[in-house]
């Protein structure tokens, strides 16, 4: 196991607070000004994808110290240990190899002694010919038609990462297959839902890692009335419901056939798990070999994490430029700003990405971090977003690192939509870093025709001090193979930090307060009684609540 080491006790750490003490006063215009090369040597270029750091306050020192300080955390033993299946996940005493679930080498993945490759490659054949089955209409319905509707039942990673990929994927969908997904126990998203399928044309994926999800195991119940109110035969159920899960005994216990379950395993983090049989929906909407492109597009990413320098690794960079700013600028939130429609659920994927993962206040020593760790990540498509939270972005009092991503190429070239879209994501980046000068503003306004009493009093709002860093990532085109590299860039972004910061990025207790506690308050909820057994405020709302329903 790689050493647990708080970061702050390293000399790269003490040497960054000195390095961010002299570029807090630095421009980045200025930057570019003093080098022409600056784009060439802050930009790196992975098959379709070019990924532009040169906006961000960094210099080759900081470069220098913030890789020296991945060394000093033994950030190379840590991927190493990752991918080697040892049991870095700690407090679930689990291996976290998402990555198999995308190795296409030949080689062996152990996970406490046994290679788990072979189970991967059986469940992926189960996907396939369940795929072919579905898009053949071999596979028929209770009265004999094909499926035409898929509903994924899941929450959190069971819904999210297969909700953002078919989304992101439109383009690709199989004809005839129209894909929902149900997550929320708010009974509206299943009520809703239920309005578009029709039962005997319906396959109900239940998406749950553990199967005991109160949510997903709601909504599953709720579809299996619906259903069974038309099918009115439960043998029925095996043509219409699947199973993803590692529980084989509650899949069962669901009445769920065990012919139609599709295994993962402990080893995969719910929020890394679309490409497990967490994935079966997004392989039965874009194709079987959609999917496998996806997943290949990921195991390139892999490779490329396992491999090279640290200077020229995507996701360290990625990881250690965002540090940069979280932990010596007082960073405390990142945007995600995709500008493209298809990918508007990015950032709420990584939000769970992201902030499951690292947000952790203990380090890997039990103890209190003493150093600020995950931050809050959002963001919408661009250009709806400069049109709501922009302002704040380029004029706000808090500095919020940007991730800017396009594609080159759209999947719909419609008039000069795209080129204006482009226009925009150039432009936003331009201006956030170089902002607009007080002499710039005024000469503005004084072309405009305002006298000088005018130009004093509005010159102060319309100033922009810029100096707002971005990274760029232009796409050719987001395809199967580019969005898995995309989000596998992402995925190890979120490691590489969670190892600076020495903490576990692969449990998730912090959720499970609230449902503890929402399990208690639950039968509270089934009469009339008055309530005291908690606080006044939860007694008072409970006691609303009862009184207004
Ligand atoms: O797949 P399951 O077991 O239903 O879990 C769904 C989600 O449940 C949440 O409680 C966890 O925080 C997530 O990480 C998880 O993805």
């Amino acid at each position: 196991m790689f050493p647990k080491i708080n970061p702050t006790t390293t000399q790269a750490w003490k040497n960054l607070e000195d390095h961010a003490a002299q570029m807090k006063e630095v421009q980045m215009k200025s930057l570019f000004a003093e080098d022409a090369e600056r784009f060439q040597k802050y930009s790196h270029r992975f098959q379709d994808i070019l990924i532009d750091f040169s906006k961000n306050i960094i210099s080759e020192e900081t470069l220098k110290l913030l890789l020296a300080l991945a060394n000093e955390c033994k950030l190379k033993e840590a991927i190493a240990a990752m991918f080697d299946g040892e049991l870095i996940n700690e407090t679930e005493h689990r291996s976290v190899l998402h990555t198999a679930l995308r190795n296409f080498s030949s080689k062996a993945v152990y996970s406490e002694g046994k290679d788990i490759m072979p189970d991967v490659k059986s469940v992926q054949a189960q996907m396939k010919a369940f795929c072919e089955k579905i898009h053949s209409g071999q596979w028929k319905g209770y009265t004999g038609k094909k499926i035409k509707y898929i509903v994924n039942i899941g929450i959190g990673g069971s819904d999210l990462g297969p909700f953002m990929v078919t989304e992101a994927l439109k383009p690709y969908w199989v004809a005839g297959i129209q894909a929902y997904f149900v997550s929320n126990v708010d009974g509206t998203h299943i009520a809703e839902t239920l309005k578009k399928v029709t039962p005997d044309e319906t396959l109900f994926l239940i998406a749950s890692k553990t199967f005991t999800t109160q949510e997903t195991m709601t909504n599953a119940h709720t579809a299996r009335e619906w259903f069974l109110a038309s099918a009115k035969d439960e043998t029925q159920i095996a043509k219409h419901f699947a199973a993803l899960s590692t529980n084989e005994k509650e899949v069962v216990k669901f009445g769920i056939d065990k012919a139609n379950m599709f295994q993962f395993w402990d080893w995969v983090g719910g929020r890394y798990s679309l490409w497990s049989a967490i994935g079966l929906s997004i392989a039965l909407t874009i194709g079987y070999d959609s999917f496998e492109e996806l997943l290949r597009g990921a195991y390139s990413v892999d490779e490329h994490f396992r491999s090279t320098t640290f200077e020229k690794n995507i996701p360290v960079l990625m990881a250690l430029i965002s540090l940069w700013y979280i932990n010596f600028f007082g960073v405390q939130t990142e945007a995600i700003l995709p500008y493209d429609q298809y990918l508007h659920r990015f950032a709420a994927y990584f939000q769970q990405g992201n902030m499951e993962s690292n947000g952790k206040s203990v380090d890997r020593n039990g103890e209190e971090v003493e150093y600020a760790t995950g931050p809050i990540i959002w963001g919408e498509p661009g250009t709806n977003g400069q049109h709501a939270f922009y302002q704040l972005i380029h004029q706000g009092t808090v500095l919020i690192p940007c991730d800017f991503i396009a594609p080159a190429q759209t999947h719909n070239p419609l008039g000069d939509h795209h080129a204006k879209l482009l226009s925009n994501f150039f432009a936003q980046t331009e201006a956030l870093m170089n902002g607009k000068t007080e002499e710039e503003v005024e000469e503005e306004l004084r072309k405009s025709g305002k006298n000088p009493t005018e130009i004093a009093r509005l010159s102060p709002f319309k100033i922009f001090n810029g100096n707002r860093p971005t990274n760029s990532i232009l796409v050719k085109k987001i395809t199967p193979t580019t969005l898995g590299q995309l989000i596998a860039f992402y995925e190890h972004k979120i490691f590489v930090q969670g190892v600076v910061w020495n903490i576990f990025s692969f449990d998730q207790w912090g959720v499970e307060l609230g449902k503890q506690l929402a399990n208690t308050i639950l039968p509270e909820l089934e009469n009339e009684a008055k309530i005291s057994s908690h606080d006044s405020s939860t007694n008072g709302l409970i006691n609303a609540f009862k009184q207004m329903r």
